[in-house]
């Protein structure tokens, strides 16, 4: 069997490759190419964000790959990242919301774009394998791929790959899914990887959002939940649900006040205390379903609303235009639009979809 294997550079991807080859695949790399330098370098160092100068990885790909002994091509998916990553990214701020570009780079470029494009120069290869920490399985019963919780829940991906398809999981493996990252690390030294101790990547870009955004100042004001002026902001897309800090506010108030709604329309960014931050439902819409087919009637499942939330009890009610409504069995803070919430089942993801 031949696996292309997206390789970045980075230590986890070099391991997913030196284990796929120990296991008798024939392997081939590829690493796409985002960065047109068209946004302010990165001043940091150490910060090895997705989104910015590659020269360097894509050298230490280059003698991963060597070290390796597996070929390794440059795959350009500059133009496809900037209309399918970056303009999305620009449009949710612009509507108020806080957006996850990491979520639509996985389903449209990484798994989409990216073997697609090496496909079409005429290579081809059976699997696509990255070194995401997730898992594949297949369920007997329903016909279908499973996506599943990484071994390593402190390193588990899978809260970013709920988009990817029924297709996409049956032409996929992740190799790490089974070890922790400690082992990952442990392997990378032992057998020498040129990659060995890179930092894991941060942030999708390192630098600030608004050289991406670029939006002229469009003043406005800070208003409590009565719509008493507190404050003046220069534009609502520099705010978050849940902001606390560096708010701008006009007086000195007793209690902490956060972001508790932001109204693209009314150019308007309301501030609350930390209780009105809590809600009991939300609505879901752009819905993928990646292990199970759509549910017709309510269930019962958990649910993180961003990466680093603790899955909590939630119940899901299917609506009509194929949106959902979903209900906390405890309310829960800062439900934030534009992020996705996705849906488990023990370790088994079921879907997700971007909160509205
Ligand atoms: N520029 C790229 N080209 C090809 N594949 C990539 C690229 N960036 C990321 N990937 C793939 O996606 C996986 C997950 O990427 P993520 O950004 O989460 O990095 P990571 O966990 O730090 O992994 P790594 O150590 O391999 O960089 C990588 O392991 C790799 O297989």
């Amino acid at each position: 069997m031949k696996i292309l294997i997206g390789l970045s550079g980075g230590v986890d991807s070099a391991v997913a490759a030196y284990l796929l080859k120990k296991q008798g695949y024939e392997v081939i790399g590829t690493t796409m190419s985002i960065w047109d330098g068209s946004l302010p370098a990165m001043k940091t160092k150490d910060n090895d964000s997705c989104l910015g100068p590659e020269n360097e990885n894509i050298e230490t790909a280059h003698k991963i790959a060597d070290f390796l002994k597996i070929p390794l091509y440059i795959t350009d998916c500059r133009e496809e990242y900037k209309k399918v990553v970056l303009e999305n990214f620009r449009n949710e701020y612009k509507e108020g919301h806080t957006p996850n570009p990491c979520i639509r780079c996985n389903a449209y470029i990484k798994f989409g774009i990216l073997p697609a494009t090496v496909r079409k120069t005429g290579l081809n290869f059976d699997k696509f394998a990255t070194g995401h920490y997730a898992n594949i399985g297949f369920d007997s019963s329903t016909n279908m791929y499973q996506l599943h919780k990484a071994a390593d829940l402190n390193k588990d991906q899978t809260y970013f790959l709920y988009r990817l398809t029924q297709k996409t999981l049956s032409e996929t493996i992740f190799p790490l899914g089974v070890y922790t990252k400690e082992q990952v690390r442990n392997i990378a030294k032992k057998i020498g990887l040129p990659a060995a101790e890179k930092p894991d990547s941060q942030d999708f870009y390192c630098g600030d959002y608004n050289d991406i955004l670029q939006f002229p100042a469009n003043p406005g004001n800070i208003v409590d939940k009565n719509g008493r002026v507190l404050g003046k902001h220069n534009g609502i897309w520099n705010y978050t649900i849940g902001k606390r800090k560096g708010l701008g506010l006009l007086g000195g108030t007793k209690d902490p006040l956060y972001v508790i709604n932001i109204s693209a329309k009314q150019n308007i960014v309301t501030i609350g205390t930390k209780k009105d931050l809590y809600s009991s439902s939300l609505t879901a819409e752009k819905i993928s379903w990646c292990s199970i087919p759509p549910p017709k009637k309510t269930i019962e499942v958990t649910a993180k609303i961003r990466r680093q939330h603790k899955a909590e009890k939630v119940f899901i009610i299917p609506q009509e235009d194929s949106s959902v409504k979903v209900e906390f069995a405890q309310p829960q803070m800062s439900v934030t639009a534009g992020q996705s919430i996705v849906f488990y089942k023990g370790d088994t993801v079921l879907g997700g979809g971007v909160i509205h």
